[in-house]
């Protein structure tokens, strides 16, 4: 069969690559790029598959991964590591294209690569983990898919800071004269390299996102919603680490109303609002598990979770939860993409044909990987940000009090002098960094949808950014 139909029979349903090149297609066509430079921009560059073997209690298992390289147009190609019970290749290369996409539309100069080991961690306590992590790793650094100017990781479904830690530390080992090594990897703890304000960035991202397009009344009214954020009722999928930050923040900081969790052991519902922190113990207690949680109803039927009745539907667990089966039945007016691949090729042509808008992922959930990019640029510079300037803009605050209350003979408030005289640390520029990127990104992807006339296809507009950056990479540079 011919590479480009390889994913698509009358009968067989698009494997995730294929959904992914499918929705890109509709970009490349708007942008008339030539056939040979749009299969070079989608085709997957290199792909390593390893099997290792590891003793676990006694005997050895053996254990299959991969690291995909999709694009090296810039470097280093980026993108998370995934530990999960089923994965596979298809999986990681979908996976490594998106974050090709992701980063060349909020401007992070890096090219796509995606991860991931076929494992249920909950099966291996946390030596075990270590010890596969660390072999995992040794893998990648022998074969060239880990250093800290080609290939660089950083966490995503089933792996966190300490995986990252791990992965740094067997690096370190392996590489002991590289002064860079702690860039080798991304998501790091801050005690062990990492920066302040990554653990929250995809979900504190996907926040800036939905703020940003509740900012434009047109757009929320074209949307079929008013008003903004603070009285909306909202479900969400999955409260793993990007859906329980975005999850809470909205709670806290915007006021929205989450009415229902849908976890891996069913949803939680309560029209009234479901409190996130309550529910996030509560899982802490009982294994993951929501069931059992006292202030709202549950059902084992998370799927149908989806197809409650609210304003806004956040997916933010694993791909393809909305597909040509349910899309039809979704009732939120709109969905904001978290998760990477939540919704599929033909169920996104469904939604659209019904009004609903649907925030792309690619967009949604580029905060990891912005925050990523700052922690990169902070391991290369050995320095915290704001260290060299937090004192000094103290200081000019202070100066610029005392002048005020010299010129008006009046003393300024407390909360004033607290607002000026504060110096940025290195929390406050992450955010300030992550905000505008997601301001900017928005406002590119508005742009394209209005001048291409895409209607709600926020998907295209966000494809027709990227693709018009890589492309000119790609044409001005030529291809070697
Ligand atoms: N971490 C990051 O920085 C980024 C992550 N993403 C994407 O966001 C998504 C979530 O990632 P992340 O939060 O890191 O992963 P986590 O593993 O932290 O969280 C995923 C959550 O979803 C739950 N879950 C799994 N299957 C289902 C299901 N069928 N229905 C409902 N809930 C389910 C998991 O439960 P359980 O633990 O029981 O499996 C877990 O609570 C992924 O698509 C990932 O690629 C995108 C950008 C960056
Ligand atoms: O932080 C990163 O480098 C990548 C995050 C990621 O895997 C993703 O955006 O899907």
């Amino acid at each position: 069969m011919p590479a480009r139909n390889k994913h698509k029979n009358n009968n067989q349903p698009l494997s995730f690559s294929g959904n992914v090149n499918r929705m890109a297609d509709r970009a490349f066509g708007i942008l008339a790029i030539e056939p040979g430079v749009a299969e070079s921009i989608k085709a997957c560059n290199s792909v390593l598959q390893v099997r290792f073997p590891v003793n676990i209690r006694g005997r050895l298992e053996v254990f299959t991964g991969w690291r995909a390289v999709h694009s090296t147009h810039r470097l280093p190609a980026k993108g998370g590591m995934r530990y999960a019970a089923v994965v596979d290749q298809d999986e990681i290369e979908a996976l490594a294209a998106l974050m090709t996409y992701k980063c060349a539309l909020v401007d992070v100069p890096f090219g796509g690569s995606k991860g991931g080991l076929c494992l249920d961690p909950g099966l291996y306590d946390r030596h075990e983990l270590q010890l596969i992590t660390r072999r995992f790793t040794r893998e990648l650094v022998r074969k060239g898919f880990l250093n800290p100017a080609t290939n660089v990781p950083a966490p995503d479904v089933g792996t966190g800071e300490r995986e990252m830690a791990w992965i740094a530390d067997t690096y370190k080992h392996l590489e002991p004269d590289n002064i860079n090594y702690l860039a080798c990897v991304t998501g790091k703890p801050v005690h062990h390299g990492g920066i302040r304000g990554r653990v929250e960035a995809t979900g504190r991202g996907v926040v800036y996102a939905m703020r940003e397009f509740f900012r434009n009344p047109a757009t929320v009214k074209a949307a079929g919603l008013s008003g903004g954020l603070g009285d909306k009722r909202i479900v969400i999928q999955g409260l793993g680490n990007v859906g329980y930050h975005a999850a809470r923040l909205l709670q806290e900081e915007d006021n929205a109303r989450i009415t229902a969790i849908i976890e891996r052991d069913g949803v939680l519902m309560n029209d009234a609002g479901i409190n996130i922190e309550r529910v996030h113990q509560h899982m802490h207690e009982n294994s993951g598990c929501v069931q059992g949680y006292p202030d709202a109803t549950f059902s084992d039927n998370g799927a149908a979770g989806l197809e409650l009745q609210c304003d806004i539907l956040i997916p933010a667990a694993l791909e393809a939860q909305i597909t040509a089966a349910n899309a039809a039945r979704i009732k939120a007016s709109l969905i904001v993409e978290a998760a990477n691949g939540p919704v599929t090729f033909e169920a996104d042509a469904i939604l659209r044909n019904n009004g609903v808008t649907v925030l792309p992922d690619a967009y949604v959930n580029a905060g990891g990987v912005t925050v990523s990019y700052f922690e990169w640029i902070r391991n290369l510079g050995h320095i915290r940000f704001g260290r060299m300037e937090r004192r000094f803009d103290e200081l000019r605050g202070q100066h610029m009090i005392s002048a005020l209350e010299s010129l008006t003979g009046q003393q300024v408030p407390e909360w004033m002098v607290r607002e000026i005289t504060h110096g940025a640390d290195e929390l406050d520029l992450v955010r300030s960094g992550l905000d505008d990127t997601m301001r900017l990104g928005y406002q590119e992807m508005q742009q394209a949808l209005e001048e291409h006339e895409l209607g709600n296809d926020y998907r295209t507009a966000a494809y027709v950014v990227a693709i018009s950056k890589i492309a000119r990479s790609y044409l001005d540079i030529g291809v070697y």
